[in-house]
């Protein structure tokens, strides 16, 4: 029987044609399946690129094209209308990655053309001037290639080459262009390289690029993958990735970090799914995240890569909210969950009734609600300081200017007065429960074998000491996704003083899938350059950080009215839904969540159904910002950003109050706009009404 592959590219392409041509598709794949070589119509091209290529007649219209691997095997690579699929059998030409090992796709035709017409001299000065021959084939990048790449001088030149060059290679080559030495662009392949790489062996290199190529063991597994083509597509993994995702062993915690789109949700699902694998029955790994709505989004995601009910039955997908309630109710059968107007309310009369000290303005003023709140989850709370002999001599991390020993006494007192209140109403925050959750665990054994954390960068320390208390410290216990680019909250965390040791087995993420290269540029344009602090307490950087596709540039629209803001977003929603995007591939998200009320009444009031997660009802999904964290959306409006909205004022501590928490607190909320715009994979529409929020980059 012929040995049969699939390539993955071809799977989002097969979602979208007709059934009609579907169910032709399955049948020339079936032949595939069922017949040896001398059964297969397999046709040659007259002036092909490459000698392995070959095409199938699908029916009427459309033709497969296939790729011999030698011998009896074959890899049907695409399915495409007739012309259309001989004009890519005739351009493509596949080759071995002389470093990696892989199969690499390049449009030779189309580099040929390159050549003879954009770049007919050589710049004084070109973009990879600084990599020699050596180093070129040391990173893979084929030598036929090296005199074209002599001559490319810009980042332009670069990306009007990009679809054509392949593309482990063209990884390499942006990872340059973007200013990374040679030293570590080859750092961020050496744990891929192979050695005796044999280049003209097609078989073995498919076999080492499963992200490209998908081995089929017969017709069933066939019928699977093409039950749910473009489920199965989103889930597989670049090799970086699955190289991070899918090591033997780690010795102790390990922190993935990577900026919006990376695929660290991506990799932290195959992750589980490879440790969950690997246990007995009975044994568990924990998967989870910060909130209950993204909890059930992995739990989506994790069905899709795994359909083995054993290794489904042995993952537990729960937020650390619910998970820290769970284990407190264990014990407590009368738990209730402080509402957070309720604690608002309390913080706010601590703070009417609450002490007064001197500004540095020289005025008299009261600690404010927020000051208060902050300083009992972020010192307090966050050090488990019980009494005032301990908050007196704690160190405040990330709270801005300094409080003197008796400002200490009366804030102390302020803090006591609500912590009291609460437990008198026998009520408890989240960040409450998990402290109690993780002494409680402390008394016992650790419930859980390994455990994989998704956006990790806004857990409480409280929440850390629970996830430390799940699994016993050992090889493989913890595998942490965190990016501090989209810190939303205030958490200020160090792992290794929570007793979680990532030192030497951090890993970064540089490629974002998700958003295209304009949208990322308007992106990172909104954080202000300065390096994030990352959970391990070094500096993060976006060095390296990029994009792989290309779309619109975003669109920003100016109102003199929320009125005209709202129609004109009604009308773009409109056309989105219009082209055929579907109601839940549009997200709309605003600062406030008045602004979000607005929105979605006047989007219904347009007939335009909008999500309603109480009513389980489908549509256009509006919230805040801080709501949209972890979501991505094919198109994103993003409204409301106008000045005296974004920077929203109650979240900012006045500059003469304290300028160093001013300072923080501005750089959280350009985080904020920074993951609502990496929210949007297609198109991104911008809007404000009056004077633009100043968070906005000015446009260049
Ligand atoms: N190797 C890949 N090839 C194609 N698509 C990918 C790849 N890796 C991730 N993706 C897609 O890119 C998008 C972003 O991935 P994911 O949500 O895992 O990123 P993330 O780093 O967790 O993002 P964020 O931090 O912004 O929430 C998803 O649609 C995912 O399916």
């Amino acid at each position: 029987m012929a040995e049969l592959a699939i390539g993955l590219g071809f799977l989002p392409a097969y979602a979208r044609l007709q059934r009609r041509v579907q169910r032709a598709v399955d049948a020339a794949i079936g032949k595939f399946a069922e017949h040896t070589h001398a059964g297969l119509h397999l046709e040659r091209l007259a002036g092909a690129r490459d000698p392995h290529i070959r095409t199938i007649r699908v029916d009427q219209f459309y033709r497969g094209v296939v790729l011999c691997l030698g011998g009896d095997r074959y890899a049907l690579l695409d399915v495409l209308p007739h012309e259309d699929a001989i004009a890519f059998a005739v351009s493509r030409r596949f080759t071995v990655n002389q470093v990696l090992g892989v199969l690499e796709m390049r449009d030779q035709a189309g580099i040929e053309e390159f050549a003879g017409n954009e770049l007919p001299q050589r710049p004084s000065a070109a973009l990879f001037d600084h990599v020699s021959v050596a180093d070129f084939a040391r990173l893979g990048v084929d030598e036929d290639l090296v005199p074209l790449l002599r001559v490319i001088a810009t980042d332009q030149q670069l990306e009007s080459l990009a679809g054509r060059l392949p593309e482990a290679q063209l990884d390499v080559l942006k990872g340059l262009a973007s200013g990374l030495p040679v030293a570590e662009v080859w750092a961020e392949l050496a744990d891929r390289i192979v050695s005796g790489v044999d280049t003209d062996d097609l078989l073995t290199a498919a076999h080492r690029t499963p992200e490209r190529i998908r081995f089929v063991s017969g017709p069933m597994e066939l019928a699977a993958i093409l039950a749910h083509p473009f489920d199965v597509w989103r889930v597989f993994l670049h090799p970086t990735q699955r190289d991070v995702a899918y090591r033997a062993t780690y010795s102790g915690p390990v922190l993935v970090t990577g900026s919006a789109g990376t695929g660290k949700t991506v990799t932290g699902l195959h992750r589980a799914v490879f440790l969950a694998e690997r246990l007995p029955d009975g044994q568990k790994v924990l998967l989870t995240t910060f909130t209950r709505a993204l909890a059930d989004a992995l739990t989506r995601q994790l069905y899709r890569l795994t359909t083995d009910p054993a290794v489904r039955a042995r993952i537990d997908v729960i937020s650390v909210d619910k998970l820290a309630y769970e284990i407190v109710a264990r014990d407590n059968r009368r738990l209730a969950v402080a509402d957070s107007e309720v604690v608002d309310q309390l913080w706010e009369a601590a703070a009417k009734t609450g002490p007064t000290y001197l500004n540095r303005a020289g005025q008299v003023t009261t600690f404010s609600a927020a000051f208060l709140r902050h300083e009992w989850e972020q010192v307090v709370l966050a050090q488990r300081l019980s009494t005032i002999e301990a908050y007196r001599d704690a160190p405040r991390r990330g709270r801005g200017a300094g409080l003197r020993a008796a400002q200490r006494e009366q804030v102390w007192t302020a803090i006591d007065a609500v912590v009291r209140e609460l437990a008198r109403r026998r009520l408890r925050t989240h960040t409450q429960l998990a402290d109690e959750a993780a002494a409680i665990l402390g008394r016992g054994t650790a419930p859980y074998q390994h455990l994989v954390v998704d956006e990790g960068q806004d857990l409480h320390p409280a929440q850390w000491r629970l996830l430390r208390a799940l699994v016993a410290p050992g090889p493989n216990d913890m595998f942490l996704l965190a990016d501090p680019y989209q810190r939303i909250y205030d958490s200020h965390v160090s792992l290794a003083q929570l007793g979680i040791e990532v030192r030497g087995r951090t890993r970064r993420l540089t490629v974002n899938y998700r958003t295209t290269h304009e949208i990322l540029d308007l992106s990172v344009r909104v954080l202000d350059g300065d390096p994030a602090i990352g959970l391990d307490g070094r500096d993060d950087t976006l060095r390296g950080y990029r994009s792989i596709t290309r779309g619109g540039v975003p669109e920003l629209a100016a109102h003199g009215s929320r009125d005209g803001e709202c129609e004109a977003l009604i009308e773009r929603v409109g056309t989105w839904l219009e082209q055929g995007v579907e109601p839940h591939a549009v997200g709309v998200a605003a600062r406030t969540g008045q602004l979000v009320k607005t929105v979605s009444r006047i989007l219904g009031e347009a007939h335009i159904p909008v999500a309603d997660d109480k009513r389980g009802t489908d549509g256009v999904r509006v919230a805040t910002m801080h709501r949209m964290k972890g979501l991505e959306f094919q198109c994103l409006a993003v409204v409301g950003l106008e000045a005296g909205v974004l920077p929203a004022p109650h979240a900012l501590t006045s500059a003469t109050e304290d300028p160093h928490a001013h300072r923080q607190d501005l750089q959280r909320e350009r985080c904020l706009l920074f993951v609502a715009l990496t929210r949007a994979r297609d198109v991104l529409y911008l809007s404000h009404s009056g004077m633009p929020s100043p968070l906005l980059p000015v446009s260049r």
